[in-house]
C-alpha cells in the first residue's frame, strides 16, 4: 500500500517517519529547500527524553501536475493551505482514499468537490513541534482518531491500511476509528476554540488557563457561550474534557500562540470563524466569541506587520 503525505510540517514529518516503518511512504513538500534537506538528511525525531532517531523517506515536490499514484493521501497542511491542494486531489479516483488531519472544521464544506475518492477525517492528539525542515520534537504522544465522511462504512477502502497500522506500529503510535465524524471533530473543535485563542491573547501556556482563577473564569464564560454546539446531556463531560486537556498539556505553547509569536497566520478562521458561522446559521448571538476572534486577528496582524 502506497501512502502519500502532503505537507512536510510538524505533523507531516511525524506521520511520514512513523508510517514509513510499515508502508511505502512518499512525503510531498512545497519548497525545493525542504526537498533537498529531507533527501540529504532524512527525518530526525527527538522526544522529551532527548532520544533521537533518524529515518530516510521518499520525498517529492507537490505540484499541480503531480501524478496521483498513491493509494491513500494524508493531508497534513494547515487548514488555510488546503485551497492549493484540493484542486489536485479532486482528480483522485474511487479506488483512492484521502485523510484530512486539520484542526478546525471549515474544511468540511470544501470536501463536496471531491466526488470520487473515499474521504476520511482525522484528529491528531499528538503534540509535535518543527525545529527545521527535517527535524521535529515529539512533545506529546496521543492517538490519531479517524472517521469516514460522511459516514464510517464497514467496508472502508482504507480498512487494510488501518488494520495494518494498528497491528504493527499501533502500540507506540495508536489509531482509533470513530463512528461519527461530527462528534469526533466537534469535541476537538471545542478544545481548540477555548484553549488556543485564550492562551494566545493572555500569552500563557495551556496550564495557566486553569491555575489562574481569573483565566479559568474566562474559559468558562467562553464555554458557556459556545456550549450550544454540544448536546445538553454531554455539556459537563465536554467541559471536563477541555479542562483535562489543559492539564495534560499544561506546559504546551498552543499552536495559535506559537503561530502569533512566530508571525505566522493562525487557524482562527477554521476554529472560531467556523463557530461564529454556525451560530449565525442557528440564530444564536456569540458576542464574546466574536470579540475573541477579532482579538486574535488583531494580534496576528500586528505580528506580521
Ligand atoms: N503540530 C501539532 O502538534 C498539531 C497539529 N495539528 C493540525 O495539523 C495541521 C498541520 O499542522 P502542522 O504540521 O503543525 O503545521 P505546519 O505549519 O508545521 O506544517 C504545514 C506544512 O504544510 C506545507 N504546505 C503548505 N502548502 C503546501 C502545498 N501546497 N504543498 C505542499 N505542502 C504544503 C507547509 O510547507 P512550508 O514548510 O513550505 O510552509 C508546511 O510544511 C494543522 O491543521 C494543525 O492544526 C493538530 C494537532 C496537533
Ligand atoms: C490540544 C492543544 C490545545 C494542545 O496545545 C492543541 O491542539 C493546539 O495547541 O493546537
Amino acid at each position: 500500500m502506497r501512502i502519500g503525505i502532503v505537507g512536510g510540517g510538524a505533523v507531516g514529518l511525524l506521520y511520514a517517519f512513523q508510517l514509513s516503518k510499515v508502508f511505502t511512504v512518499t512525503l510531498y513538500v512545497k519548497r525545493d529547500e525542504a526537498l533537498q534537506t529531507i533527501k540529504n538528511q532524512g527525518i530526525t525525531i527527538s522526544n522529551n527524553d532527548h532520544k533521537k532517531e533518524t529515518r530516510n523517506v521518499n520525498v517529492m515536490k507537490w505540484e499541480s501536475d503531480v501524478p496521483l499514484k498513491d493509494d491513500l493521501y494524508i493531508v497534513a497542511t494547515k487548514q488555510y493551505g488546503l485551497s492549493e491542494i484540493l484542486p489536485v486531489l479532486e482528480k483522485c479516483t474511487k479506488d483512492q482514499s484521502i485523510l484530512f488531519l486539520q484542526n478546525g472544521m471549515s474544511h468540511i464544506d470544501m470536501l463536496a468537490h471531491i466526488s470520487h475518492a473515499e474521504i476520511l477525517l482525522g484528529i491528531v492528539e499528538h503534540g509535535v513541534k518543527k525545529n527545521n525542515d527535517c527535524t521535529i520534537m515529539w512533545t506529546g504522544k496521543g492517538r490519531t482518531k479517524l472517521a469516514g465522511y460522511p459516514e464510517t462504512q464497514a467496508d472502508l477502502h482504507a480498512s487494510s491500511f488501518i488494520n495494518k497500522w494498528r497491528d504493527t506500529i499501533g502500540l507506540d503510535f495508536p489509531i482509533e476509528v470513530c463512528e461519527d465524524f461530527y462528534e469526533m471533530m466537534m469535541e476537538k473543535l471545542l478544545v481548540n476554540a477555548i484553549i488556543n485563542p485564550l492562551t494566545a491573547i493572555f500569552d500563557v501556556r495551556n496550564g495557566e488557563l486553569l491555575t489562574n482563577p481569573y483565566f479559568q473564569k474566562c474559559m468558562k464564560q467562553l464555554y458557556n457561550e459556545i456550549k450550544f454546539l454540544v448536546q445538553v446531556e454531554k455539556r459537563e463531560e465536554v467541559w471536563n474534557h477541555i479542562c483535562s486537556i489543559c492539564e495534560k498539556t499544561a506546559d504546551n505553547i498552543s499552536s495559535m500562540k506559537r503561530d502569533i509569536n512566530e508571525g505566522r497566520q493562525t487557524e482562527v478562521d477554521a476554529i472560531l470563524g467556523f463557530v461564529i458561522n454556525l451560530a449565525k446559521k442557528q440564530g444564536k448571538s456569540v458576542p464574546l466569541t466574536e470579540f475573541i476572534y477579532e482579538a486574535v486577528k488583531g494580534l496576528q496582524n500586528n505580528a506580521s506587520s
